[in-house]
């Protein structure tokens, strides 16, 4: 049996004036994957998510959500099924978040008994009936998943979703997403914190509208084929003087270098250094997302 997609996505473009803000765009996630749009301010995420949204239409393509044209579906029983987290969600500050809840699931005709219990699920039950205008922003963000999750949506859009989160926070987040996806839910999110995109399945890059690559992490990894590098602190600078003198070794400060490496001679170039007298300790750190990302645009681009 074919599992139908729950996004669809081929060759979208979108234009403004002669300017493609998207470009030939191809992404496909099936029912329960989560996959993480990446990419630099104006790369063409937001665009993407609104037009996979139904929001606004693409200049060229094709686009199936949940088997339709989201853009060609006014029906309120499809419009349910999905659920969207805006990047900057506003509230009205002199509702409490219990009125704004209600207030959404009228929109989305949904049974107002469940809004208690989503307030719970996102742990503001205890405020409720405070006003938003008192809450924090990480309390906001919080009403914001819980509007999105009102009628137990079959794929959601989450913008940004963590940005200013302390870690409790983003945990609470990590556990209602993985939650969803267990129950079959698709989540597509757009993201620059690392600790978001490794929920992710699959890692989308986007570059000046183009989407460069699309793949689990490791093999994004994999595919950049980027040094990792290796710092080493040590008690006395100068035990260390002469093996730091040898190419490619890079003092940080007195008591601090650093070394790079292939994946695959990590084990040789730590073993090499700690044998050296002094040494305090050894980190290994492997390339940032930022420096991955900025490979794969690079090789995309020659
Ligand atoms: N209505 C519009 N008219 C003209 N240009 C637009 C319009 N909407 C977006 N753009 C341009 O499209 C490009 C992509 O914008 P988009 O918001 O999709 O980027 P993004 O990757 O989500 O960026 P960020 O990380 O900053 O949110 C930007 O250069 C933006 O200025």
């Amino acid at each position: 049996m074919t599992i139908l997609p729950t996004i669809f996505m081929q060759g979208v473009s979108k234009r403004y004036g002669d300017t493609y803000v998207v470009r030939d765009v191809d992404l496909s996630v099936a029912p329960g994957e989560c996959v993480a749009i990446v990419g630099h301010n104006g790369a063409g995420k937001s665009t993407l998510v609104k037009m996979a949204l139904g929001l606004i239409a693409p200049t060229a393509g094709r686009i199936a959500l949940l088997g339709e044209d989201p853009a060609g579906r006014e029906a309120m029983a499809f419009r349910r099924r999905i659920g969207f987290l805006p990047e900057n969600v506003a509230f009205s500050a002199a509702m409490t978040g219990r009125e704004v809840l209600r207030f959404y699931a009228r929109l989305k005709q949904v049974p107002l008994g469940v809004t208690d219990r989503l307030l719970e699920r996102v742990g503001l039950a205890h405020a409720a009936r405070r006003r938003v205008g008192t809450y924090s922003k990480g309390m906001r963000q919080r009403l914001g998943l819980a509007q999105a999750l009102l009628g137990e949506p079959r794929v959601l859009f989450l913008d940004e979703p963590t940005t200013g989160l302390d870690i409790e926070s983003r945990q609470m987040f990590y556990d209602v997403m993985a939650e969803l996806r267990a129950a079959g839910a698709t989540l597509l999110l757009s993201s620059h914190a690392l600790s978001d995109i490794e929920q992710a399945d699959r890692i989308a890059i986007m570059k000046a509208g183009r989407m460069v690559a699309c793949g689990p992490l490791p093999e994004l990894r994999r595919l950049a084929d980027l040094p990792l590098r290796i710092r080493v602190h040590v008690v006395d600078g100068n035990a260390a003087r002469e093996f730091t003198a040898r190419p490619g070794v890079q003092w940080l400060d007195d008591l601090r270098f650093e070394l790079t490496c292939a994946d695959d001679g990590k084990i040789e170039a730590i073993r090499s250094v700690s044998l050296l007298q002094g040494v305090r300790d050894i980190e290994v750190m492997p390339p940032t997302l930022v420096d991955l990302c900025d490979e794969l645009t690079r090789e995309a681009a020659e």
